[in-house]
């Protein structure tokens, strides 16, 4: 499959598969999640790699989510996924490569952006680096992994504020909850994620792959959980609950939610 809303790099073992959407900051789409699922199995089987960096291209953002200008209700561009896009899919993809998958996150990492880091084995992050959830601020809510592994990394409570409030939260804030576990100077960031992986890239891959898989299995009930709410979140986009967080962003005002609740 020729990329082109990704760009895919393979160096010292590890391979970089960077969002390159830069003028939506790096906001996803149907070809988005198809191209990123594609490349992660491309690193994830190939023998000759250790390693997988996830990023987004530019300062401003690792990735801000579902694309908001490709979207009315439902999502267009394929056939695949419940809602339209393939995102089971791509976090299923995260988890089940044989290989720790690191977040490398500068500027935002917003509303499903922040569920991919979260998807991440590891997560370093620019002292720039901004992290939140925005669902039930613009009509969306990311169930599943989004919220219950949310919940495991930086327990209950703290998840719940992340997701009832949607607030936006520093580097060093995500990395005192446990969200990220190295912050840096963004300059240093590169170097910082490139000693990560030549240190795991030294490891024994089957020992690393049977870790990782023994990690997930005491979370994979999450996936079920995340299956039957993607179901309920197909039908909540169809209202027009759902449809006023949409218009209200793209409009840049604030949504009027209280008016469609019957
Ligand atoms: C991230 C921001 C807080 C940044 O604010 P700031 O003021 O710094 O910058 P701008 O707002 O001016 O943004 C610059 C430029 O980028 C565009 N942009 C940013 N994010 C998106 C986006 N997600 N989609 C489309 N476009 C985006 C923005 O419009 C500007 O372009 P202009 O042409 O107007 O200049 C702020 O940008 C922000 O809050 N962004 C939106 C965050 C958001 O709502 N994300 C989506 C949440 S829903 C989601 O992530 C999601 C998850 C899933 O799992 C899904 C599964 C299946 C289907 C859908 C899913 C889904 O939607």
């Amino acid at each position: 499959m020729e990329f082109q809303d990704i760009i895919y790099e393979v160096e010292n073992h590890t391979a970089t598969i960077t969002i390159n959407r830069p003028e939506v900051y790096n906001a996803f789409r149907y070809r988005t999640v198809v191209e990123l699922i594609e490349a992660l199995y491309d690193a994830g089987y190939d023998k000759d790699i250790g390693s997988i960096v996830l990023t987004g291209a530019g300062e401003k953002a690792f990735c801000t989510g579902g694309d908001q200008k490709n979207h009315d209700g439902q999502y267009q561009g394929g056939n695949r996924g419940t809602v339209g896009m393939p995102v089971e899919q791509l976090h299923a993809a995260i988890r089940d490569m044989p290989k720790p998958v690191i977040a490398k996150v500068r500027g935002y990492a917003i509303g499903g952006g922040n569920v991919l880091a979260t998807l991440c084995d590891l997560t370093l992050a620019a002292d720039t680096a901004i992290f939140g959830q925005v669902g039930p601020k613009m009509g969306s809510v990311d169930p599943g992994y989004g919220t219950a592994l949310l919940a495991r990394c930086v327990g209950e409570k703290k998840a719940r504020e992340i997701w009832y409030l949607c607030r936006r939260y520093s580097a060093q804030e995500a990395c005192d909850m446990g969200l990220v576990n190295k912050v840096v100077p963004a300059a240093e960031l590169d170097a910082e994620v490139r000693r990560w992986c030549d240190e795991i890239n030294e490891k024994s891959p089957t020992a690393i792959a049977l870790a990782k898989t023994s990690f997930n299995a005491d979370s994979e009930n999450i996936k079920g959980i995340g299956g039957l709410a993607f179901q309920a979140l197909r039908l909540y986009y169809g209202t027009e609950e759902s449809k006023e967080g949409v218009t209200a962003l793209n409009e840049k005002r604030k949504p009027d939610f209280r008016k469609h609740v019957k």
